[in-house]
């Protein structure tokens, strides 16, 4: 049995909603008679009785039936309204986790707009577009209607219907690809400047901004152009349309009058068949006006189908139970996501809990490339990793998550307190716990030190706190949650001496807590600290032992005792 998507399930759930609607839609477009009726009543019985109360009377029930019709209008938008939000509601984690997704396996495939084509589809949903659509239906209904009243006066509206709709239709044939190719356009700009804004500091010191600007206008123009090509093609015929309603207007009113005098119709039936012939032309119009918004909620739902036809549910793994941090790594390949170029070729190696690795090596060894294997954000393309005997790909993500530390080399805070940044910004997390991991990271006094410590807001990327302090931070938000394995990339990069000696204390805590460290670095301080030491050079494992054996006899990795500082670099 085929298993349905988030997505197709929330389009289903809908169908209910839009059943309603269309019969909202079909006692509105009943209540629509009541003007032409009452037209017609006025005119051709009142007019010529002259009997007042038979007016008040009509006058009355008129205003009774609207009154409904508002009603019914007003609760058609609370069920719509409604309707979106759980739309959004059944969609929306999906969409956040597939866009997560999506970004880690093809950076380059903007899945990011797929969240705001939830916004598009839901105001397309609730909104006037499917209202107009379900209006539809009515238009031959009111056309027969039009016939009713003579066939003159059904086929003048009939024909007007019709060329407003052919005129929709080469609207859309002709401003397709220029819509298609300028919002293509507007979200490469989009995309280009919000990741340019997250680096203002370099754009500012460097004098980068005029030339950063001119690629970022290069882009904005291109999809300007391409709209003001949409909106040329479109224009002459919008206003070919307008011509047209107001043109049929008259026509249908000296159509009527000319049928008048030829005592073919009653003139109550002039002015009811031009209300009528404006009711039926009414949700042409609508779908006239809304096209565009249909456009796009055909695309959002085309990107939408496809991110979850191609990121499908993941069954619900069966929960391991929490590793002991016995970490395997077994002639492991790893390429970048999206690539088959492997960046690591045949790395085997193991740490035990209680365990701390160093992971050595020259700039662009392949050291952070192996750590995001490790630590599950990038798959292997061959090989194994195993966290207490079970493949990395067989935990669930999020559970893995808790169950690993990592420091990743450029720290990655977000904006919010530094409590929530340690506490992983999960929710109903003890302060203690939050204390408790910034202790072990040594960082509790230089937070008790900041203006609101604790709760200072570090702002977007953490920029408000310094690069030594976000690593120290960094470290706590690692600690968090006593996670039995341990992964820091290169976690003394910022740090002053005393920041070093403060973290090779959390080490040597965390080692005597029965914790599996790997540490990245180029420091000795830190490499000294590692019971094992694997050597990366090119991508490939070049030595893998106790750390004593392994820097010793080789002089071009580990220096001579006279110049063995604890700060020296190695690799
Ligand atoms: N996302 C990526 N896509 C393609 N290639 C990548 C990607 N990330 C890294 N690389 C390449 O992989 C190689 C190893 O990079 P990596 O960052 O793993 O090196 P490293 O040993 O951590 O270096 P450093 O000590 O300077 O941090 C480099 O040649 C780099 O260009």
């Amino acid at each position: 049995m085929k298993i349905e998507n988030p997505f197709q399930l929330a389009l289903k759930t809908y169908r209910s909603v839009l059943f309603s609607t269309i019969v909202f839609s079909v006692v509105i477009n009943a209540l629509m008679f009541v003007g032409p009726l009452y037209m017609l009543q006025v005119y051709d019985r009142v007019l010529h009785s002259r009997s007042e109360m038979t007016l008040i009377m009509l006058t009355l029930i008129a205003v009774a039936m609207l009154m409904v019709y508002g009603l019914l209008e007003w609760l058609r938008s609370r069920v719509l309204v409604r309707a979106g939000l759980r739309f959004d509601q059944m969609i929306s984690n999906g969409v956040f986790t597939r866009v997560v997704t999506s970004t880690l396996k093809q950076p380059q495939a903007r899945a990011e707009f797929a969240l705001s084509d939830i916004d598009r589809l839901r105001e397309f949903f609730t909104g006037s577009g499917l209202i107009a659509i379900c209006d539809v239906p009515w238009v031959p209904i009111f056309l027969f209607v039009c016939f009713l009243f003579h066939p003159l006066i059904g086929w003048v509206a009939t024909c007007g219907a019709l060329i407003i709709f052919a005129l929709a239709i080469a609207n859309e044939f002709m401003t397709k690809k220029p819509l298609a190719e300028a919002a293509g356009h507007g979200q490469a700009a989009q995309h280009f400047s919000n990741s340019t804004l997250q680096n203002v500091e370099v754009i500012r010191a460097l004098g980068m901004e005029k030339s950063l600007r001119g690629r970022w206008s290069a882009m904005h123009r291109s999809m300007l152009e391409k709209q003001a090509n949409a909106s040329d093609r479109a224009g002459g015929l919008l206003s070919t349309s307008k011509f047209v309603r107001m043109a049929l207007q008259t026509l249908i009113l000296g159509a009527g009058a000319y049928l008048a005098i030829a005592g073919e119709i009653s003139p109550g039936a002039m002015i009811a068949a031009s209300i009528m012939m404006g009711r039926a032309l009414a949700p042409v119009d609508q779908v006239v006006g809304q096209w565009k918004q249909f456009v796009g909620a055909r695309m959002a739902y085309r990107r939408l189908s496809e991110i979850f036809r191609q990121l499908p549910e993941e069954g619900e793994r069966t929960a391991l139970p929490a590793p002991t941090g016995n970490l395997t790594v077994e002639q492991l390949i790893v390429a970048p996501p999206g690539s088959r170029t492997p960046l690591i070729q045949g790395v085997s190696f193991a740490v035990k809990p209680g365990e701390a690795i160093a992971v050595v090596g020259p700039s662009g060894a392949g050291k952070s490339s192996l750590v995001r294997a490790l630590v599950g954000v990038w798959q292997p393309l061959s090989g194994a990793i195993r966290l207490d005997g079970a493949e990395l790909q067989h935990w669930d993500q999020d559970d893995l998550g808790r169950h690993l530390g990592y420091l990743p080399q450029s720290v990655e805070l977000f904006a919010g307190t530094i409590a929530e940044n340690i506490a992983r910004f999960q929710e109903g997390v003890d302060a203690e716990e939050v204390i408790n991991a910034a202790k072990l990271a040594r960082a509790h006094q230089m937070i008790q030190n900041l203006p609101d410590g604790y709760d200072t807001q570090i702002g977007v990327g953490g920029r408000q706190i310094s690069g030594g302090q976000r690593q120290r931070v960094g470290l706590a938000r690692a600690i968090f949650g006593s996670p039995a394995l341990i992964i820091l990339d290169e976690p003394n990069s910022n740090l002053d001496s005393e920041g070093e000696e403060a973290l090779a204390q959390a080490i040597a805590e965390l080692k005597a807590q029965g914790k599996a460290i790997i540490v990245v670095s180029h420091k000795m301080s830190l490499v000294a600290l590692a019971d094992k030491t694997l050597v990366l050079a090119e991508g490939r494992m070049r030595a893998f032992g106790p750390t004593r054996d392994v820097l010793q006899p080789k002089p071009a990795v580990a220096p001579a005792p006279a110049q063995a500082q604890n700060n020296r670099s190695i690799a």
